[in-house]
């Protein structure tokens, strides 16, 4: 779909790229020349990853353990990162999320969230637009949000109100930093099948319809649709990209707008929910 080289001369971070979706979007920006740094809290995962990049691609992929709610350890990473060469790119994937009755939450595991989404990305733009700004270079930042960003979304509401900072974030520096040759551009997926996500917001018996009649297409993302979006938004290609949100989800947000996804949730009694928790990552 892309020549090989596409982003042969940028360097880029991805955070969450041990697992997941960052994991699909750190071996396609491998496949196609960039050099990664991917971050995350977990050393034996990254690690592995980092390796089977390598492997796979031939790629430079260095490891970064950090903690992205932790505001000194982003900025000592950025440090790390740039005395090796600056970054030509960040992506704001790490998340976290599980669904919860909002009443139910304890004031940690609003924060839990919260900090994850939005301050640690907020943290990781602001330590790579500060540097990009005091050497006169350009930059771009890629975040991944969601749907609910704009909807809203009952059940995981501290997801849904972080992903509309985070949004919000990247609208504003698209403007405010657009003059410094910083590009911000947010991507919206739909249904991409990961471990933690299915099992944080999917449990047996959370819905009413499969998650593929969710979606007018008839079925969940492949990761290798989101991580060429990813990609080309990266590139040169897309240089005059600035501020702009793309959804990709089949057109799943048009059938289900912010709610009927999760309906099974209304008939939950207190002791599903309570199963639910206890066996919840966290
Ligand atoms: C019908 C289905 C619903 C459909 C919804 C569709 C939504 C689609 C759009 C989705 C958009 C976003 C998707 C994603 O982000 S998926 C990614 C999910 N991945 C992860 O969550 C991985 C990372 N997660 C974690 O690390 C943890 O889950 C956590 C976020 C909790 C952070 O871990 P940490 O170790 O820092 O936290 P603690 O274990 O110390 O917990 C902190 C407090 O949070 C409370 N907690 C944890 N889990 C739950 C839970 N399931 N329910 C309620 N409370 C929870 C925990 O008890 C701590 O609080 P207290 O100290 O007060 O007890
Ligand atoms: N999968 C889907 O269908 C959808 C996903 N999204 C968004 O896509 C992105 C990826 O989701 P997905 O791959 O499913 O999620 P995963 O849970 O699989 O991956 C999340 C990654 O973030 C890392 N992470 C979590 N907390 C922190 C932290 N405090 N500091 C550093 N790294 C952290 C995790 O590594 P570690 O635990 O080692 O720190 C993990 O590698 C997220 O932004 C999510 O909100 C949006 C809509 C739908």
């Amino acid at each position: 779909m892309f020549v090989t080289d596409l982003l042969k001369t940028k360097k880029i971070l991805v955070t969450g790229g041990g697992s997941g979706l960052g994991k699909s979007f750190a071996a396609r920006l491998a496949e196609l020349g960039a050099e990664l740094v991917i971050c995350g809290r977990r050393a034996d995962v990254l690690e592995t990853t980092a390796e089977e990049l390598r492997r796979a691609s031939g790629a430079k992929v260095a490891t970064a353990i950090c903690d992205i709610r932790d505001a000194g350890a982003v900025d000592e990473m950025f440090s790390r990162i740039w005395s090796e060469g600056p970054l030509d790119a960040l992506i704001n994937n790490a998340a976290g999320n599980f669904i919860a009755r909002t009443e139910t939450l304890s004031p940690r595991a609003i924060d839990a969230v919260l900090d994850i989404v939005l301050h640690g990305s907020f943290y990781c733009s602001v330590a790579a637009g500060k540097r990009w700004i005091a050497e006169g270079r350009g930059g771009s930042i890629l975040s991944i949000v969601s749907s609910a960003a704009n909807s809203g979304r009952a059940f995981t509401v501290p997801s849904a109100a972080a992903k509309a900072g985070v949004l919000a974030m990247m609208k504003s520096l698209a403007v405010e930093w657009g003059p410094h040759g910083i590009r911000t551009v947010s991507v919206a997926p739909g249904l991409f099948p990961t471990k933690a996500a299915w099992s944080q917001l999917y449990p047996d018996g959370s819905k009413l319809l499969s998650e593929e009649m969710e979606v007018p297409l008839r079925r969940t993302g492949q990761h290798e649709e989101i991580a060429n979006l990813v990609a080309y938004l990266l590139s040169d290609g897309a240089s005059y990209i600035n501020g702009d949100c793309i959804t990709i989800d089949g057109g799943r947000d048009l059938q289900n707008g912010g709610g009927s996804g999760v309906m099974g949730l209304f008939s939950w009694t207190p002791e599903r929910w309570d199963a639910f928790r206890a066996n919840s990552r966290g």
